[in-house]
């Protein structure tokens, strides 16, 4: 065993028993009246961190609407764990467009999403440029777009409704993230490889296909939550021991592989016996994966299967973790949704980001030393996490009722035209050169989602039940009945 590693091992050891004695035993004696951070010697704010893990989102809502949106928070000492945690939209003009160059993605969240190391997702400044201009290109292509709408139609025509319908007719209660995250598997597949996977189909006893491939994105996304709020010297000596989240990771990612080479395969079958993609009517195809495969620069396999990862999870964790809030926003707001039956309007289905954005925590690390505009300063190797979670719920940026679904806020007083709100304020598409590039998909799918579905049906949400986000780098919803 080489020193380094002990070394790992030993603070990996300290890093997870040690504070969450101390933060237990002493919680109770603890003088801090107010909901921050217990700073305590050796750890620092690790414990409470720690402890409020499972509803991190809603607690730095509460830490940063305590501090003025802006908090310092260390990790253990040795640890090199030094956080500007921000939901201050000055903050994030600085960092996303006035001084954009000091605040990459950084070398460790490339490491946190080894799965997708060298997609565009995790690279920043000079690298970044070519995939950036190559998937902006890619995604706005007429006909790929055409055929992404129609094949979005066609998904909720014939699985959707037909599941709903017979969910409706026999009374049977269901679980509205796990429908959204089939349909969406199926929906961001079906263009990027041309095959649709069938992950929505289902037989009259409800019987549905293996979900393990989405499982195996989920997990890359909650075990990617735990990377980012232990240090990286833990997470690393879990790795190399194969144990816990770290173990369960290296199966997802082995799944993920599977899948990308299968999906391949099957696409190769099809354009070599003549037959037509799942995407178009038409013999031209217009998937994703062959404008990669045809790409003298995408020859390498393991590349390319990060890249059509990384479209997968762009493509179906954002939308299929929005979708199930916003119906769950609609069931408690009758008066919206006869609103959106009578005019069939566009905003509900793309509003719910302000409370419930698809990636809820943006992070970023520090280039060179720099003074925020709130005053902070911020050093060399410093992260800066941003919560789009919290910034959607403070008093200050949206008002009384902030925490209220209403879409009316977002329009102008003679409700005819969109209130124009910048996007430092509203972040769920990120801003600057790095905003999504394929934000007008997911909108044109929501829609036809939200208004397919108000249209047909009534929706409800089954009482009692106790609805949170779960503890990942995505917001899907958790239902504890
Ligand atoms: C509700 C739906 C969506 C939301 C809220 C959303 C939001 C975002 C956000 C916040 C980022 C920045 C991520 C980061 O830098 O850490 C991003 C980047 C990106 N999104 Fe989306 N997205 C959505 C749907 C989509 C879809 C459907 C596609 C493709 C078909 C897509 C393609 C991309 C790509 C390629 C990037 C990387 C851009 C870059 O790094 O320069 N997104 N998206």
């Amino acid at each position: 065993m080489s020193s380094s590693f002990s070394q790992e091992l030993l603070i990996s050891t300290l890093v997870l028993l040690v504070p969450m004695y101390f933060y237990f035993r002493c919680s109770s004696r603890s003088k801090n009246p107010t909901m921050l951070p217990t700073n305590w010697p050796i750890l620092h704010m690790l414990p409470s961190f720690l402890a409020n893990s499972h509803n991190l989102h809603d607690y730095l809502s509460i830490v940063l609407a305590e501090s003025g949106h802006n908090f310092k928070a260390h990790g253990p000492v040795g640890s090199r764990m030094r956080l500007l945690i921000t939901c201050d939209p000055a903050n994030v003009r600085h960092i996303f467009t006035t001084n954009y160059t000091n605040f990459p993605k950084g070398a460790e969240f490339a490491a946190i999403f080894d799965i997708m190391a060298s997609s565009l997702f995790t690279i920043d400044g000079a690298p970044s440029l070519r995939p950036r201009a190559k998937i902006q290109s890619v995604l706005s292509s007429p006909r790929l777009v055409a055929s992404m709408a129609t094949c979005c139609r066609d998904k909720v025509e014939n699985g959707l409704l037909p599941l709903f319908s017979h969910l409706a007719s026999t009374g049977t209660r269901f679980d509205m993230q796990e429908v959204f995250s089939r349909f969406m598997f199926d929906l961001a597949a079906t263009p990027l490889f041309g095959v649709d996977p069938g992950l929505l189909s289902f037989s009259l006893d409800m019987s549905m296909p293996p979900m393990d491939v989405a499982v195996a994105m989920d997990t890359v996304m909650e075990v990617g939550f735990i990377r980012q709020l232990i240090p990286a010297s833990c997470w690393k000596a879990m790795r190399r021991l194969n144990i816990g989240s770290e173990r369960k990771l290296h199966t997802a990612h082995t799944v993920l592989r599977r899948f990308a080479a299968e999906m391949i395969e099957e696409r190769s079958k099809i354009t070599l016996n003549g037959g037509r993609c799942a995407l178009s009517n038409d013999d031209e195809h217009e998937d994703i994966l062959s404008s990669y495969i045809n790409d003298p620069e995408y020859t390498d396999n393991d590349f390319l299967h990060e890249v059509l990862l990384s479209f997968m999870l762009a493509g179906r964790d954002t939308i299929g973790t929005t979708l199930p809030w916003v119906f769950y926003n609609l069931a408690q707001n009758p008066g919206i949704v006869s609103i959106i039956r009578s005019q069939l309007s566009p905003i509900a289905s793309r509003k719910p980001l302000r409370l419930y954005p698809s990636a809820p925590i943006e992070r970023k690390t520090v280039a060179a030393a720099d003074i925020m505009p709130s005053g902070h300063e911020v050093k060399v190797g410093d992260t800066i996490l941003i919560s789009l979670h919290s910034m959607g719920r403070m008093e200050d940026l949206w008002g009384k009722e902030c925490v209220s679904y209403n879409p009316n806020r977002w329009l102008s007083k003679d409700g005819n035209t969109l209130r124009y709100v910048p996007s430092h304020k509203f972040l769920a598409f990120n801003s600057g050169s790095r905003i999504c590039p394929g934000k007008e998909i997911p909108v044109m799918q929501m829609k036809t989602v939200v208004v397919t579905v108000l249209w047909n049906f009534d929706v409800e949400v089954v009482e009692g039940q106790i609805i949170q986000p779960k503890p990942s780098c995505i917001l899907q919803m958790k239902m504890d009945l």
